[in-house]
């Protein structure tokens, strides 16, 4: 099938390289030239596990990359993977899908055969048909439903593991309004569906195992299917928070938190996964995706008491960390290693990293910051220029007064803390320390 994407962030990348792996022929649309040189030149535009390979595969042959909308004309579907971020008030901000749909919609205009536009951005219920849909209607001419339809088929994977994800997901939902457009969708994703797609080619790694065998299909209309994706993302990121309030409690109770969940994630109802507790939740997607679930829910005249309680339990975190440092050291002019900063390990991204709300709470209250990450710096560095950055976690380490850990990379497991000032470690992320090298260890939440 002929495919294109428009946006090619580290959704659309992903989709385009991993639907050219499957044999469709795709072209991202993407704003950014450096980003579409990139993937012409066979370069991946971002790291992620199997992409590279994929890109360098196909690029030239089944796919390639332009900044010319008009590229959709010899397309049958296109995917919109806009950025659909958070406004200053916390609601969802649509201005850039706006701009995307009028450019589409302006392509599209005098195309001769059937074209299916497919959301695949995170949006609340009702914008693909009240918002995309009218955009597309007014700049192309055509009405919707007459040679323009429109569907949306949310995206559940994550940063690290996204190719992996995207072609052995759980659940695979289709929000459309015609079996034609239903259809569509069934080809694109056939070798997904039938749980052929990862094995095509087995070169994406990283991650948990799959806890079980098989895709599901959810068919159902747009509605749901956008809203599909903000429940999704709430429930993981309540469960997150839920788990850090009886983390929080354990450590009251002088329990461990982690023996305690482990336990209860025995229960089928609950599951093991997604039960660690620390520092909390952060990145590109949670904290934006539960906050304009939120603004949208008040705007419907309901109020979202839990989700509230969802965030505020994640905001108290990163004090919390800091507060137990301050139990051991005097913060004012004291030197204090933050090991990790990146949202979550394996990845460079630190967008709402809860590492950045401890180095605030930390320079707040009069420390001497002194970060590491085995690959952030760079990006945490432009809004951070006044604290000290170190090469290496021992360097960190190196005469600090205190160390917190705030990204579990696995190369802080083990770590020697032998060139701390005092070995003070208050530990955000459970990682493996040994606890008899030091002169005070603080979990968290055990
Ligand atoms: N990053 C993730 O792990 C996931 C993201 N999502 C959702 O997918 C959507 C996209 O997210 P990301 O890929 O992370 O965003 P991103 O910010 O990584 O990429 C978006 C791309 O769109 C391009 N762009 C902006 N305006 C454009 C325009 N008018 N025409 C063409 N290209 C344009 C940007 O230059 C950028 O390369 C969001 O709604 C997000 O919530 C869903 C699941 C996972
Ligand atoms: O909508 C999105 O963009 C994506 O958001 C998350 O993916 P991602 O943000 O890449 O990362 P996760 O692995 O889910 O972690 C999110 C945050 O929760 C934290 N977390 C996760 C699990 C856990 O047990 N404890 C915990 O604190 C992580 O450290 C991280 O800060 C979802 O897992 C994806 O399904 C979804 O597609």
């Amino acid at each position: 099938m002929n495919v294109s994407i428009v946006g090619s962030g580290y959704v659309g990348t992903t989709v385009a390289a991993c639907l050219a792996d499957l044999g469709h022929d795709v072209v991202n649309v993407e704003i950014d030239a450096d980003i579409v040189a990139s993937i012409n030149a066979g370069e991946a535009p971002i790291h992620e596990s199997g992409l590279a390979e994929r890109i360098a595969d196909h690029a030239g042959t089944r796919l390639r990359a332009t900044t010319d909308y008009d590229a959709v004309r010899e397309t049958d579907v296109t995917f919109l993977c806009l950025p659909t971020p958070q406004s200053d008030d916390g609601s969802l901000d649509l201005a850039i899908m706006e701009a995307g749909a009028e450019s589409l919609g302006r392509a599209l205009a005098g195309k001769d055969d059937d074209h299916l536009v497919v959301v695949k951005s995170t949006v609340l219920p009702g914008t693909t048909e009240n918002v995309v849909a009218p955009i597309l209607e007014t700049e192309s001419g055509t009405p919707i439903g007459e040679g323009i339809e429109v569907a949306m088929n949310p995206e559940f994977l994550r940063m690290g593991t996204a190719v992996r994800d995207f072609l052995e997901p759980d659940k695979v939902v289709f929000g459309t309004a015609s079996d034609e457009a239903a259809a569509t969708l069934r080809e694109l994703y056939a070798p997904i569906l039938e749980g052929e797609a990862l094995r095509a080619s087995n070169n994406a790694s990283g991650g948990e195992p799959r806890a079980r065998d098989g895709t599901d299909l959810v068919e159902t209309d747009i509605r749901e299917a956008e809203l599909i994706k903000y429940a999704n993302n709430a429930f993981l990121a309540s469960k997150v928070s839920l788990v850090n309030e009886l983390g929080n409690v354990a450590k009251a109770y002088g329990a461990d938190a982690y023996e305690v969940l482990e336990a209860v994630g025995l229960d089928d109802r609950i599951s093991e996964r997604f039960m660690r507790s620390g520092l909390g939740w952060g990145g590109s997607c949670f904290p934006k995706d539960v906050n304009a679930l939120r603004a949208g829910a008040r705007e419907q005249g309901y109020e979202p008491e839990l989700l509230d309680a969802t965030v505020a339990v994640n905001d108290g975190q990163p004090r919390r960390l800091v507060a137990l440092l301050a139990d051991h050291v005097p913060l004012e002019g004291a030197r204090i290693a933050v090991l990790g900063l990146s949202f979550k390990p394996g990845t460079d991204d630190i967008r709402k990293s809860r590492a950045l709300d401890v180095i605030d709470a930390l320079t707040a209250r009069g420390a001497d910051v002194v970060a590491y990450d085995p690959v952030a710096i760079e990006n945490v560095r432009a809004d951070y220029p006044d604290i000290e950055y170190a090469d290496s976690a021992e360097g960190a380490l190196a005469d600090a007064d205190g160390a917190v850990v705030a990204t579990g990379w696995p190369e802080f497991d083990r770590l020697s803390f032998d060139g701390m000032a005092r070995r003070v470690v208050v530990d955000g992320r459970r990682i493996d320390i040994d606890e008899d090298a030091l002169e005070v260890y603080e979990g968290l939440t055990w």
